[in-house]
């Protein structure tokens, strides 16, 4: 039995864990995770049984034990553009300055950002993303080293060009056989039609199509702005939700992203469908869309709805406590609510309605269910009293206060240590140069 910063068995960990001195909620526990990853039994003082059994063993006195988050929409790789362009109008910001910089981006690139991602993600406890990039071979070979759970989909823009479409299907086809090929339960292709603004009717029918045939999720932006919306009522004569589900795009398979300027009508057809919805508040804001995601009709429709945090480069970093505290402080204000979104809401956005959005295991910490599981530290002022744990965590605390997490019942971060972490931040700011120098001297 061992639990060394210094013994690589811990994060290599084949092999049982027993989690010991933790709580959840009000509760002192202790937690055995099984050599498959499976949680076993939790309990105050757990059998003498797992005490001998466990392999590993992880005191965790003065920590909370939480389910690990789940982001529901990002870009990973844009790590790589954080603070690259900020302020600035949305149509714009995408037009003027992010599509022409990633029009140089390589595999290389792609592979560092989402490198640097994860291990965003890791230090701020979130253990799976949803993610809609380039190179996405390259993103997955990111996701498999890291140990953290990913829904991956090549971002599909055609314009409405016909050898853009050729090509985008032969990106999805080929990366859905891809992962496939990777066969690691952690990994999982979808198909990630941009927006119904950057892909016409009829491409938007192939995606709608090809999730169905392919049984994957069908990842895409949703209203993001009111603009969006006024220009498809012109050219189609229905909101952006009603196009797609003119278009075979809405079902339980979906996940739209933002969904700032939906109407009533558009959130009821949402929940008929049996789709889910992510909430990127904090980008949301940046890129100032003027209408908070109307949440209080998507909640009493019935949608499932999410939390996630959009790239980094409109938000700008990967941390889920932030986007917690923004969510059920910004619903309030937006909407003039105050008991809008409370905090059990909000943790239960990022990590249950997440894992449900996605259809992967964790969001709970339950007997039988995958280890997917993050301790953080009570031992810092923002804990402090712990009148209410789940009050701390979403109002009070940030990814900062996470001190080890769980993946699939495999170590991915032990009292903040995190193995590779300074390779990987000079893999990616080195990648990060190279791109703008490359951009810079156009090739
Ligand atoms: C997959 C594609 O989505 C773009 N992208 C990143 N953020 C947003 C946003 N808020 N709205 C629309 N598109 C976005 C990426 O820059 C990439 O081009
Ligand atoms: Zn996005």
């Amino acid at each position: 039995m061992s639990a060394c910063v210094h013994d690589p068995d811990l994060f290599t960990n084949k092999g049982s864990i027993l989690i010991t001195g933790t709580r959840i909620g009000d509760r002192n526990v202790d937690i055995f995770i099984d050599e498959t990853g499976t949680i076993r039994d939790i309990g105050e003082g757990v059998s003498k049984k797992c005490r001998s059994e466990a392999e590993h063993q992880i005191s965790a006195e003065k920590t909370l034990a939480i389910p690990g988050l789940v982001n529901a929409h990002t870009h990973a790789a844009m790590t790589l553009l954080r603070g690259y362009a900020d302020d600035m109008h949305l149509q714009q910001w995408l037009s003027e300055k992010i599509w022409p910089l990633e029009a140089h981006l390589t595999g290389e690139d792609v592979y560092w950002g989402t490198k640097l991602a994860c291990l965003e993600m890791i230090r701020s406890g979130t253990v799976a993303f949803n993610d809609m990039y380039f190179f996405m071979e390259d993103a997955a070979r990111a996701v498999d080293e890291s140990g953290i759970r990913g829904v991956l989909c090549h971002g599909f823009i055609t314009f409405g060009l016909a050898e853009k479409f050729e090509s985008e299907v032969k990106a999805t086809e080929n990366l859905v056989s891809h992962i496939r090929g990777m066969n690691n339960p952690r990994i999982t292709p979808a198909v990630g039609p941009h927006a119904p603004y950057t892909v016409p009717p009829e491409h938007l029918e192939w995606c709608g199509s090809y999730s169905k045939d392919e049984d994957i999720m069908l990842h895409i932006h949703l209203s993001e702005t009111e603009q969006e919306v006024i220009d498809c009522k012109k050219a189609h004569g229905v909101t952006p939700a009603v196009l797609l589900d003119q278009c075979g795009c809405l079902s339980e398979r979906t996940l739209a992203a933002h969904g700032c300027w939906l109407e009533d009508e558009d959130c009821r057809l949402l929940a008929e469908r049996g789709c889910h919805v992510a909430h990127n508040p904090v980008s949301n804001m940046k890129l100032a869309t003027g209408r908070a995601m109307p949440y209080p009709s998507l909640r009493s429709a019935g949608v499932n709805v999410a939390l996630a945090t959009d790239g980094c480069s409109s938000n700008n970093n990967l941390d889920l406590f932030e986007e917690m505290k923004v969510a059920a402080i910004g619903q309030k204000f937006f909407w003039k609510q105050d008991t809008l979104l409370p905090a059990e809401e909000a943790l239960s956005m990022a990590t249950s309605c997440g894992a449900k959005a996605l259809g992967i295991p964790g969001g709970s910490i339950v007997v039988g269910q995958a280890a997917d599981i993050v301790l953080v530290s009570l031992d810092h002022p923002s804990m402090v009293p712990l009148h209410n744990p789940v009050s701390n965590l979403v109002y009070s605390a940030s990814g900062c206060q996470v001190s080890t997490v769980l993946c699939n019942g495999r170590v991915l971060m032990y009292e903040k240590e995190i193995p590779g972490e300074t390779a990987i931040l000079s893999g990616a700011a080195d990648a990060a140069a190279g791109l703008l120098n490359r951009a810079a001297q156009n090739t």
